[in-house]
């Protein structure tokens, strides 16, 4: 690795350093963002056009392909290494050295085709597409362009809809190919001295490409179907996804028609970084197209960046006239044949040298749109809660793991999970992996509810109090700080009585028939005896009491 790092540094030598100026992104008028505030909302909603315009989608993913090695070369792959201290010679391009396809990265991308209903081909292609970039020192990436690993799939995605936004609605965007591919270096523009360094850690590691068809509306449905496909990259293990780092980066391609119509002339918002963005960058876009075709004018097919600042996009200096990447084959690269089954492996080829389709399909995990059908069915939780077990990382598991060790109704437990867990969760800034209280504990705390030992306020504070102390168990807390039901008739009483006469309006109002007065006075004896009064025995006796 010492060998190629000064390979790198070399090259980094001999890199003319490319001047960055500012002033070349040309910014375009500000519109007003209040127009976008119900931009959720389809945007032809707001035109008085006899024929609505509508906003057309179609993504383009990068997503890295968690392995540890680079797509052609045995350097590692690493987040936040030191400038090039990960670039092999054939990273960087030197004379003579040769690719050598990375058999992981073949099998993440089949495993990801399969997932996503695509057709495997058997037989697929690398093709070079040239373009000139500092960061590309071969001055061309290698692709697959002709025959793509994987093609014609779809993804099914789903996202609460409706007035109340309770509604589950599910769609799904077809999926054109998917395409294995080399990631370029970074170029890191130093404002101060106006030059561009180049790092090439990132050069030639492995990118799934994947190509979906303009089947989609809006920034809602886009961020539905890339949250999605989180999910699933996750669930593989084929990609990590985080798109902070990088590991998932989007295209949007958006234009506005009229139904019926041809599809509009796209524009391309590159590599946004994070979903949030990717829906605000495509409803903002389409706002702006449709303004632009109502005053009569045409849309140019352009590359843009979603500026997160102000909300907008705006042109970027790049892709000014069509380019001619100028496609050819790979000569240093055989065909990638992939087998469908062991059977059809060929005479002295060891299936564990070869990519066997059938065996990567055996292998699929659990996908999230399945996981959030099984959580439905077998717990008859609503379509809402499911979403936010599958959503957040390890968050069904925490809850399957409690609903194995308690009798309380899911009903119950998911309210205990999606509210007092998430709810610390959130408020400490953490994951479910670092939850102070286990599922186990949790577990034993709501056997304590539901065989009377404890009031579900009780039980609450208690939970609160776990958390604080990591180790005490619930019993140990309701102990320490006599928290236990208080069910002595005789105290109930006198504690009862109490709030009787001081609330004669009250006892007025339920003697005449308002009985749902009773609660309050239940409350009141609640919060003198601090939420420890046995609920049953107290409204008996308030019954009583109130008669
Ligand atoms: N009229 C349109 N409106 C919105 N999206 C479109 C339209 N036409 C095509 N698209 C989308 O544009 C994308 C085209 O991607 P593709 O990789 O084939 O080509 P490219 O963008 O020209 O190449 P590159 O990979 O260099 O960016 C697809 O996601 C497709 O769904
Ligand atoms: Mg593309
Ligand atoms: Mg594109």
């Amino acid at each position: 690795m010492a060998a190629s790092c000064i390979a790198a540094s070399e090259l980094l030598h001999n890199i003319k350093l490319i001047p960055y100026h500012k002033a070349s992104c040309v910014l375009i008028r500000r519109i007003s963002t209040s127009k976008l505030k119900c931009s959720s909302q389809p945007v032809a909603e707001a035109t008085s056009a006899p024929q609505q315009l509508v906003g057309v989608v179609g993504l383009e993913i990068h997503a890295q392909i968690s392995s540890n090695t680079k797509l052609f070369s045995g350097s590692s792959v690493q987040f936040l290494a030191p400038p090039n201290s990960l670039v092999s010679f054939f990273d960087a391009s030197l004379p003579g050295t040769l690719p050598v396809l990375n058999r992981r990265c073949v099998e993440a991308a089949v495993m990801t085709g399969l997932a996503l209903n695509c057709t495997i081909n058997k037989k697929s292609l690398f093709d070079r597409k040239h373009y000139f970039y500092a960061d590309l020192p071969a001055g061309y990436q290698i692709t697959q362009q002709r025959r793509p690993v994987a093609v014609d799939g779809v993804l099914t995605y789903s996202f609460l809809g409706g007035k109340k936004r309770n509604q589950v609605i599910r769609k799904n965007v077809h999926i054109k190919q998917i395409q294995l591919e080399q990631d370029s270096g970074k170029s890191l523009h130093d404002d101060v001295n106006n030059q561009t360094l180049i790092d090439l850690n990132r050069a030639g590691v492995g990118l799934m490409e994947l190509v979906m068809e303009p089947d989609m509306s809006g920034g809602e449905e886009a961020a539905a179907a890339v949250r999605e496909l989180q999910l699933i990259l996750q669930a593989l293990g084929t990609c990590q996804g985080n798109m902070s780092e990088g590991q998932l980066r989007v295209d949007a391609n958006v234009s506005v028609h009229r139904a019926g119509e041809p599809l509009g002339v796209r524009t391309e918002v590159k590599n946004i970084n994070s979903i949030r963005f990717l829906a605000k960058a495509i409803d903002f876009e389409i706002q702006r197209q449709t303004d632009v075709v109502q005053r009569g004018g045409t849309v140019k097919n352009e590359t843009r960046a979603y500026d997160s600042k102000s909300g907008e996009t705006v042109p970027m200096r790049d892709k000014e006239g069509l380019q001619d990447y100028r496609f050819m084959p790979e000569p240093n690269l055989p065909p990638l044949i992939v087998f469908e089954d062991n059977a059809s492996l060929p005479a002295g080829i060891d299936a564990c040298q070869a990519v066997v389709v059938q065996t990567i399909k055996e292998g699929l995990p659990e996908l999230p749109g399945i996981k959030r059908d099984r959580l439905v069915q077998a717990y008859g939780i609503l379509p809402e809660h499911s979403f936010t077990l599958v959503n957040e990382d390890g968050l069904m598991e925490y809850f399957e793991a409690v609903m194995r060790a308690t009798k309380m109704e899911p009903r119950k437990v998911i309210g205990w999970v999606t509210n007092e867990l998430v709810g610390l969760l959130k408020q400490q800034n953490t994951s479910v992996s670092h939850s102070p209280v286990t599922p186990a504990a949790l577990a034993e705390l709501l056997e304590l509810q539901e065989a009377g030992h404890i009031s579900s306020s009780v039980a609450k504070q208690v939970f609160q109090e776990m958390w604080r102390s990591p180790g005490k168990t619930g019993a140990e807390i309701i102990r320490e700080q006599d928290l236990g039901l208080v069910s002595d008739a005789a105290k109930l009483h006198r504690v009862c009585q109490k709030v009787v006469d001081s609330h004669p309006d009250e006892v007025c109002a339920i003697r005449s028939g308002n009985k749902k007065v009773l609660n309050r006075l239940m409350g009141l004896v609640q919060k003198e005896l601090k939420g420890r009064a046995d609920p049953v025995l107290v409204r008996e006796i308030l019954q009583e009491k109130t008669s």
